[in-house]
């Protein structure tokens, strides 16, 4: 499918990189469009063949999908200024945290296909997630059109658009964490006398793995802590550590911050 993507920062920058990666779509099917243009640069540099749009609009009048990835409060803008003219419009796919499918079918031509997603970086590893919310146009083969088109970069959940602040603050900030918790962990093995590549190699492989058993073992994550925890042993010692710091209590507030935070760049 013809797809292309405005805005080719991080995120955009990760998706399309998955997307290409995982062969979802093809170098030459692909149309780019970024105001810095070094960005359109690296991206063609590491897939030739990728087409480079003179604008917006003639990105989105080569494509069949296009991904808008500009942040939030360029998104409706963006909309209305694509939508110029009774342009009919492909299929769009934002990304943008905290811009509603009704803000944005408001300021597009009547009929507009829209898809609300929430990505996350590890797309550009093929190890993302991706939640998203059909609009009130979109059609069950743009549907498949957009699920395929994202699944390449990772896992792709349905989600109810009310739920989409809650999951944008797991999945699409929660590498944030994942990357904060890692350098704790590794700042501590370095406390701990370990070369820096050592304790961060061991602090990464530590989380890969423990994702992956959960995964692939199905069990509740307090039975796989069990299994790791010998009565009076070194772990109890830790975890009691841990919850003495609020270890708990601050995941669910930083959770609580990034919904908040949501609900405030809302209609702004
Ligand atoms: N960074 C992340 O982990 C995630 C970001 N998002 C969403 O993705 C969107 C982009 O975020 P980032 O990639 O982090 O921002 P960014 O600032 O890295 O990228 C935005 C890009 O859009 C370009 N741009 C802005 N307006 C444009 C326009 N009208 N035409 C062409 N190019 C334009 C900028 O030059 C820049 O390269 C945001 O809406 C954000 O909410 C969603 C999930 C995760
Ligand atoms: O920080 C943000 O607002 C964006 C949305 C989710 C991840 N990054």
């Amino acid at each position: 499918m013809k797809t292309g993507i405005i805005g080719l920062g991080k995120m955009g920058g990760a998706l399309l990189r998955g997307m290409l990666k995982s062969g979802a779509v093809a170098p030459q099917d692909v149309w780019v469009y970024d105001h810095h243009k070094e960005n359109m640069a690296a991206l063609q540099a590491e897939h030739p063949g990728v087409h480079e749009a003179e604008s917006e609009e003639a990105a989105a009048d080569a494509v069949e999908a296009l991904v808008l990835a500009v942040k939030p409060h360029a998104v409706l803008p963006l909309i209305s200024a694509l939508s110029e003219g009774d342009r009919e419009l492909p299929l769009l796919i934002s990304i943008a945290a905290a811009v509603t499918l009704d803000e944005m079918e408001e300021r597009a031509c009547d009929g507009t296909r829209i898809v609300r997603a929430m990505p996350n970086t590890p797309c550009m590893v093929l190890s993302g997630v991706i939640a998203y919310s059909p609009g009130t146009a979109v059609t069950d083969e743009d549907e498949e059109a957009a699920r395929r088109l994202l699944s390449g970069c990772g896992s792709v959940f349905k989600v109810e658009e009310s739920r989409m602040n809650a999951v944008s603050a797991i999945s699409g900030c929660g590498p944030a964490y994942m990357f904060t918790a890692l350098d704790a962990l590794s700042d501590a093995g370095v406390a701990m006398g370990l070369p820096r590549k050592t304790a961060l190699e061991l602090a990464a492989g530590t989380m890969l793995g423990s994702a992956l058993m959960l995964e692939q073992t199905g069990e509740h994550p307090m039975a796989l802590r069990d299994a790791v925890t010998s009565p009076g042993g070194t772990t109890i010692a830790a975890l009691n550590a841990l919850d003495e710091c609020g270890f708990r209590n601050a995941w669910i507030q930083a959770v609580k911050s990034a919904v908040r935070r949501a609900e405030e760049m809302e209609g702004n």
